[in-house]
């Protein structure tokens, strides 16, 4: 299993954004939308072996943290284009909005998409608890120099505002910076190199 977990620092937690704008409405749901494109899509099937978390944290109600489970995902819910997937994200903060303040209770939105007020640190401490985690960034280690476990692993990775020192020192106590080349690319992008790259090395 690849975990993927993404922080988005200004994703709107509530379903108040217009699908006719979404980068200029959403606080950047459209990134999100194709971050998860990369994450699960490929051409004519979808990957089964991928788990995304997204925290956000943007206005009215953060933090609110979304998990798309792949083995439980219906390909024909989860569709390559970004209106249909914001749709689905606007749906799981509806259902979101009642969880009480302090829970960390998932709801199930949709087979295999489930809403909880978790923090980014709660999703951090709770993935770690099973896969070593890898902190995407421009200067950690070259990732073809990375042993890989054979199966497992988890990426944590910033959005265009991307990790904060904060953030950085809190993840760097608890997994290691891997890097993917010399530029800052985007997070859509980083996860589509970082899938391709495990599928070559035989990584399920
Ligand atoms: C668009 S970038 C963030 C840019 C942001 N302005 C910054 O300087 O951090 C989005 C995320 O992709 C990941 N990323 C970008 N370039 C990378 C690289 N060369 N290697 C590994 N991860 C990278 C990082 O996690 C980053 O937070």
């Amino acid at each position: 299993m690849r975990v993927f977990i993404i922080k988005a620092n200004e994703a709107h937690t509530a379903n108040d954004f217009s699908l006719k704008d979404l980068p200029g409405t959403s606080g950047r749901i459209d990134l999100i939308c194709r971050a998860l494109n990369s994450a699960f899509h490929l051409s004519h099937s979808f990957r089964k072996n991928v788990r995304v978390y997204v925290t956000l944290l943007g206005p009215p109600d953060p933090p609110k943290s979304l998990r798309f489970e792949g083995p439980e995902l219906k390909p024909k819910i989860l569709n390559p284009d970004e209106l249909s997937t914001a749709k689905i994200i606007g749906k799981a903060l509806e259902r979101g909005k009642d969880i009480k303040r302090k829970s960390t209770e998932e709801i199930k939105v949709l087979p295999g998409i489930y809403v909880s007020n978790m923090s980014f640190e709660d999703v951090i401490r709770v993935v770690i608890k099973r896969f070593p985690l890898y902190i995407l960034e421009e200067d950690g280690k070259d990732i073809t120099e990375v042993e890989f476990p054979k199966n497992n692993v988890a990426f944590v990775l910033g959005d265009h505002i991307g990790l904060s020192s904060e953030d950085l020192s809190f993840l760097e106590s608890v997994g290691m910076k891997v890097s993917i080349g010399p530029k800052a690319y985007l997070t859509s992008h980083v996860i589509a190199y970082v899938n391709i790259y495990l599928d070559r090395l035989g990584i399920p």
